[in-house]
């Protein structure tokens, strides 16, 4: 955004939003991006997913659990020799067994969890609150002897008795974990929920909050945002979203969001023009396309199309545009060669043809183009040759008396003027490109 056109959404000192103005990424790509149906990272990949996050300038990296498998142990400790400025996470039960593996690796830090909701206390570990406060003592007090971050969560924290979670917090604050974090583990969490737990919480514990949120109801950047207004300093993400199911708080979803609120501080501390290249990287990885609605990436992200849109878009991009796609890397795009395209969208094309038209002329062009559009699905060669078909019946002085010749019978029946299917290539639904 310009100064003469400041975004009113960015976070202005001393007012509510100032709290996003200064979160922190745990990238989990490496961590719950495994756990998505499709991963399998061999170390090399892990070790490039792992430098570009890096380069892109996540915070923390978070890595499987080194007591999953023997290679994931040893792909944890290649990544913690790579001496990268994101602090690098690994993630373990509230159990002394994986504590004494994963402090071994070389982390920054580990990130323990425990499911506190009834779901999880019955069905998964079976233990009660009085174990986990217990358990959970014994495991932060061991990671801390070693002079690493120590970060405790309560997996289901929505599902969870909030006597129970709060009660938990409070003791894991007092023995001075790093952070601590919620985890809405099933995607049951909506923003007003999220705002009034981290609230909550907030007040009981002196210590840094995370969140963690499945996206099962559509809801983890919106989440992810309200929990950093309620006071939350870190968000976990993963690239495209990736994780168990239909995965998490995506990272070029959270930037999109995030760059609304907090501009300045979003596009200093991030390389956004990265996340294009992160997110294929990813893709190929795992083997997915890049979603046609992704923010930012989907290949029509900063396409416009319908005539309105199109010709506020060239008059000011701000008008239908909250993100500036050069922020990124990318550029927008008028898709012009439709039956929604107006005469300003047909004028742009027409002066990157390098022709000259007056604008009744133009008008007139665009009447053809519509009509074609009417018929059948065009892309830009289409509109390209009746317009430059138009350009030479206007400007060629022989075709001149015949065009208004043609004009007249026009008049007496419209349809002749739909140009000829054969006279252009067969239309494809055109891919623009950014
Ligand atoms: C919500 C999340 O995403 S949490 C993170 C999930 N991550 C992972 O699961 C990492 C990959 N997991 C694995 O490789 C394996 O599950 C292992 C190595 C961790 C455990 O494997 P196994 O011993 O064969 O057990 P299995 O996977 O069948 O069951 C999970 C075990 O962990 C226990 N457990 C589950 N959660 C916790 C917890 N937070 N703290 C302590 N113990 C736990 C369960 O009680 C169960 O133990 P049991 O077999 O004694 O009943
Ligand atoms: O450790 C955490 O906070 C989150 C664990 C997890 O992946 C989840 O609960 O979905
Ligand atoms: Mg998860």
């Amino acid at each position: 955004m310009t100064a003469a056109n400041p975004n009113p959404y960015a976070a202005k000192p001393g007012d509510y939003l100032s709290n996003v103005s200064n979160f922190q990424l745990i990238d989990s790509t490496l961590r719950e991006g495994e756990q998505f149906a499709n991963s399998f990272f061999d170390t090399e990949k892990k070790i490039e997913i792992a430098r570009a996050l890096d380069d892109f300038g996540v915070d923390y990296i978070e890595l499987t659990s080194p007591v999953a498998s023997e290679q994931s142990k040893k792909d944890c400790e290649a990544i913690c020799k790579l001496g990268l400025k994101a602090k690098i996470l690994t993630h373990i039960r509230c159990h002394m067994d994986d504590a004494r593996v994963a402090v071994e690796t070389g982390v920054d830090g580990v990130d323990v969890v425990i499911g506190t909701s009834k779901f999880l206390r019955q069905y998964s570990h079976g233990k009660d609150m009085n174990y986990i406060a217990k358990s959970a003592v014994e495991v932060i007090e061991f990671v801390k002897s070693k002079g690493i971050e120590i970060r405790f969560s309560s997996e289901d924290s929505f599902r969870s008795d909030l006597v129970d979670l709060l009660n938990i917090y409070k003791t894991v604050d007092k023995i001075g974990v790093n952070r601590v974090g919620i985890a809405d583990t099933v995607g049951c969490a909506n923003p007003r929920q999220v705002y009034e737990l981290v609230r909550t919480l907030k007040s009981v514990v002196s210590c840094d909050i995370e969140c963690h949120f499945h996206n099962d109801t559509g809801c983890a950047i919106a989440n992810a945002y309200t929990a950093l207004e309620g006071g939350a300093r870190l968000i976990d993400v993963s690239v495209l979203g990736i994780g168990e199911r239909n995965g998490i708080t995506p990272l070029g979803g959270l930037m999109a969001r995030m760059i609304v609120a907090a501009p300045e501080y979003v596009k200093s501390k991030y390389k956004l023009h990265k996340i294009r290249d992160i997110e294929n990287l990813v893709a190929d990885a795992v083997e997915v396309n890049i979603p046609f609605n992704n923010p930012i990436t989907g290949f029509c992200a900063f396409t416009h199309k319908a005539g309105i849109h199109a010709k506020a878009i060239l008059a000011n991009p701000s008008t239908y545009e909250i993100l500036d796609p050069h922020d990124f890397g990318m550029k927008r795009y008028i898709h012009f060669a439709n039956r929604l395209t107006g005469w300003n969208a047909i004028k742009a094309r027409v002066d990157q043809l390098n022709l000259n038209l007056t604008d009744p002329q133009i008008k007139e062009v665009t009447a053809k183009i519509k009509k074609l559009g009417d018929v059948r699905a065009l892309n830009i060669d289409d509109v390209d040759s009746i317009i430059k078909n138009f350009h030479t019946e206007v400007t060629t002085p022989q075709l001149q008396s015949a065009r208004k010749n043609k004009q007249e019978d026009n008049d007496n029946d419209n349809d002749k003027d739909v140009p000829s299917l054969a006279s252009v290539p067969a239309a494809k639904r055109a891919k623009p490109t950014v």
